[in-house]
């Protein structure tokens, strides 16, 4: 999470970070009629709240009262107004606890299947894989006595008389001194035998006879680090699984790694699926820009993924055949096509091919037509919901534990913070919703309707908000956004 100390910039970046998070309850909604999801009522003007349910009820991305109200009669096997899947209205979507349960043990299957062996890398190309085998010390560490400090090594009670010769950092080891005797030292130099004391700068001065005296007591063995000290060689320093971050390559620097043995990230075929998109210029004539192809790469990239191939193959559901039963990735993503449009070809593709459908929507809002499939035993396929927020409820429903468990990364620990503002629950769902954190609590963005991406481009984490919606002040369980401090974002390179 995003700490008040990390953002030294704010009061500067105020105004506009303000203006762009667009606060939940600041404005009813966004200005170009899209009412999607934004500006939910506050907890008081919640349906739930009023034991009835108003003119706030939850209104679906089409605007459609979604069968909350009670007025429809929809019961728990029949809750969402729209099918999910063209061939069968009724079915159950998953739980979204339970999706993310499911995308993280089909990884795990699949992982056992596939065998993947371990790759050895070398440090600079380890950043965000994780650590196949522990990080073993192939040194003590420091290796030798070091000086901790520029100043004089000295050896026995003062004063010392001192000899002409530097010892400096990286050179062979120094003459030995007798009591009495002091030599200049620089920091990281290595503490010549007989040594018992490094002297700062500041705190020696010569006296009437040239000779060395310190300014203040000495303690034995001050400003000396030891050999071994942060450890000796063959102890573990890391364990199996430990992501490489900045800080891990320099560890194993240190401790004389050139290489780490590393799992390979997952590699991912990214397919977007759209007649309408352009990949250039402004929208026109119903076109509008991908913004998908630009988006998932480095969002994947970040979730543990090796980005093998982007392919923007329209509506054309032979096209999309091949490339499934052509692709050998780990995992394929496809982007729109989930629903029960006319050209919505991801199910009956996935039905040609036999694919089994291991979760087939989800009760989450946005992305609740969103899949997972399973092509073969160590090969899957995430379909991801074409409106843009529906696609990064998708990612970072099954993509991301999918991918995580694939690239033997640790699960995030989980945490939640209070909700500044209200949130207006689904009925029956789950909702993901845009968030940044301030202080010691998450704050609401607007503008997250299913289409939008503005909340999501200023938030610093998606709360999850439970079935029925939470109050000010309720703690919600927040997913990070990999560019979040304490996150991943180590891995965007
Ligand atoms: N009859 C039903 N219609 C819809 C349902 C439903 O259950 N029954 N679900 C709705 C929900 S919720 C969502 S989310 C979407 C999911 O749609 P698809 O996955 O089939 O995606 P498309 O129809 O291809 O596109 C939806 C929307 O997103 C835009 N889009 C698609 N790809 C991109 C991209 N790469 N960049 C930017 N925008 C993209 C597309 O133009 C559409 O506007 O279905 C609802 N309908
Ligand atoms: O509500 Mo959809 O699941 O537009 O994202």
């Amino acid at each position: 999470m995003t700490s008040p100390g990390t953002r030294a910039d704010e009061e500067a970046e105020d105004l506009d970070v303000e203006e762009a998070l667009a606060l939940v309850n600041e404005n009813p909604g966004p200005p170009h009629g899209d009412h999607d999801h934004a500006a939910p009522p506050t907890h008081a003007e919640h349906p739930h709240n009023q034991g009835q349910y108003g003119s706030h009820g939850y209104r679906d991305h089409h605007g459609h009262q979604d069968g909350h109200g009670g007025q429809d009669g929809h019961g728990p096997h029949d809750r969402h107004g729209a099918p999910h899947g063209p061939s069968d209205p009724h079915h159950r979507a998953t739980p979204w606890p339970e999706a993310r349960a499911t995308a993280e043990h089909a990884a795990r299957t699949a992982a056992r299947a596939a065998h993947r062996a371990p790759v050895s890398v070398p440090l600079d190309a380890a950043l965000g894989l994780s650590l196949a085998t522990p990080l073993t010390a192939l040194t003590d560490l420091p290796s030798f006595d070091t000086s901790a400090m520029d100043g004089w090594a000295v050896a026995g009670p003062g004063p010392w008389t001192v000899r002409d010769k530097s010892v400096l950092a990286g050179h062979a080891e120094p003459a030995p001194l007798t009591d009495g005797e002091a030599v200049r030292i620089a920091t990281g130099a290595r503490i010549p035998p007989g040594a018992t004391v490094v002297l700062r700068t500041e705190h020696g001065r010569a006296d009437d006879k040239g000779r060395l005296q310190a300014t203040r007591g000495v303690v034995h063995g001050q400003d000396i680090r030891p050999c071994g000290q942060e450890c000796r060689s063959g102890d573990q320093l890391l364990p199996v699984g430990t992501l490489a971050t900045p800080a891990v390559l320099g560890l194993a620097a240190a401790a004389g790694y050139d290489t780490l043995t590393t799992v390979p990230r997952p590699r991912v075929d990214v397919l977007v699926l759209g007649d309408e998109l352009l990949t250039e210029g402004l929208p026109h004539d119903g076109l509008i820009r991908d913004v998908l192809g630009p988006m998932l790469p480095p969002w994947l990239r970040a979730l543990g993924a090796e980005i093998r191939s982007v392919r923007r193959i329209g509506d054309d559901a032979k096209v999309l055949h091949r490339a499934i039963t052509t692709s050998v990735a780990d995992l394929i993503v496809t982007t729109g096509g989930t629903a029960a449009g006319p050209v919505d070809h991801v199910h009956p593709v996935l039905r040609r091919i036999g694919a089994e459908l291991l979760v087939d929507g989800v009760e989450v809002r946005p992305g609740h037509p969103m899949l997972l499939a399973r092509l073969k035993a160590d090969r899957h396929l995430v379909g991801l919901p074409g409106n843009p927020l529906a696609a990064v409820s998708g990612l970072l429903t099954l993509a991301e534990p999918l991918l995580r468990t694939l690239a033997a990364r640790p699960a995030p620990e989980r945490y939640a913070l209070p909700l500044r503002d209200a949130v207006q629950g689904h009925p029956y769902d789950t909702r993901l919703v845009p968030v940044v954190l301030r202080g010691d609590g998450a704050v609401p963005l607007r503008y997250h309707g299913p289409a939008m991406l503005r909340g999501i481009a200023a938030a610093d984490a998606l709360a999850v908000v439970p079935p029925g919606g939470a109050r000010p002040g309720q703690e919600a369980e927040l997913l990070d956004l990999p560019w979040a401090a304490g996150g991943i974002g180590v891995c965007f390179t």
